[in-house]
């Protein structure tokens, strides 16, 4: 093994999202497409032989101790015993609190480097149930392969949908999923599925119409993107996506994107990035 051991943190979509109901525990029971897309952080891990955990790393307004990376390497630690440490850095690209996955897909990279660092070798479902922890969608980006979600967005059934090139606006302004899912006029009975042949395209995201009245920069970025193809919230926002044809006029649309909106280009990949790289590693 060769460090620093360098690993992309992938962002990813929710093709569609429906909420089905509320549990008696608050959370939602949803069912979504996720699939993943090349473009992400990148962390960087060394092992430490102290038993500590560093992030080097600042973030604005998340402290050391709070933040996704530290705590998901704690929390591998104190499940297994291991009594190495890791130290770690990251390039952050993803804006938080985008419905992109950011924090989740960096604990999820945190979990899958550490457990092949230590030598730890949880099985990569177990990994995933321990990512539950420290947020729903951790376990998605544990498993690595596009998927439909249920539950809380813990169970799978794997699916294989178009990979487009996507323009993936972030309208500026950051959404709290909390404040979303407790929002009294969300719409929470949505028929479940009973089926996984679906057309992701043809559905909806439940809570795009809250979204957009409650953050008008969410709605103007929704209006700009409609006006190349059609276009969606991911997860409760902010950021909002559509498909292209090509790289080429995905780029071109960029190009004209007002302020104070942000964009990236970006494929769409149905195994994540993160789980690629590692592949490569072994
Ligand atoms: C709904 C999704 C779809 O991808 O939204 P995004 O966060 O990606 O936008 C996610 O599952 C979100 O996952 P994540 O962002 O990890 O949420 P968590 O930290 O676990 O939960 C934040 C809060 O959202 C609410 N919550 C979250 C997930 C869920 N299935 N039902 C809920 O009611 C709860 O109030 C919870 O306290
Ligand atoms: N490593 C991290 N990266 C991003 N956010 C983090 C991280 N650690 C903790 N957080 C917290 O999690 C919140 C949600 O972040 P993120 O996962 O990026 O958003 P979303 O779930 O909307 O895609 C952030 O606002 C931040 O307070």
């Amino acid at each position: 093994m060769k460090f620093p051991l360098t690993l992309p943190s992938p962002a990813k979509l929710n093709l569609f999202l429906h909420i089905n109901g509320r549990l008696p525990n608050g959370y939602h029971e949803l069912q979504t497409v996720f699939q993943f897309v090349d473009y992400g952080d990148t962390m960087t891990f060394e092992p430490r032989d102290d038993g500590e955990v560093i992030l080097i790393t600042e973030f604005d307004g998340v402290a050391h101790d709070d933040n996704l990376i530290v705590r998901a390497a704690r929390l591998l630690q104190q499940h297994t015993g291991c009594q190495q440490g890791i130290q770690i850095s990251i390039d952050k690209i993803l804006p938080m609190g985008g419905g992109i996955g950011g924090g989740s897909s960096n604990a999820a990279t945190v979990l899958l480097a550490c457990n092949y660092i230590w030598n730890t070798k949880l099985p990569l479902e177990e990994l995933a149930q321990l990512g539950l922890q420290l947020g729903a969608d951790v376990p998605v980006f544990v498993h690595g392969k596009a998927t439909f979600a249920e539950g809380v967005g813990e169970k799978f059934t794997d699916v294989d949908p178009e990979q487009p090139w996507y323009l993936i606006v972030y309208p500026s302004v950051h959404v709290n999923t909390g404040t979303i899912f407790n929002h009294p006029d969300l719409p929470r009975s949505t028929a479940k599925l009973v089926s996984t042949d679906i057309k992701p395209n043809e559905l909806g995201n439940d809570c795009q119409q809250l979204v957009a009245k409650t953050y008008p920069q969410v709605e103007k970025a929704l209006r700009w993107l409609l006006e190349y193809a059609p276009s969606k919230l991911t997860g409760t926002g902010s950021c909002v996506f559509a498909p292209f044809q090509t790289q080429q006029q995905a780029h071109q649309a960029l190009l004209d994107l007002p302020e104070p909106m942000t964009g990236f280009v970006a494929k769409g990949c149905n195994t994540s990035p993160l789980h690629t790289a590692l592949q490569q590693q072994q």
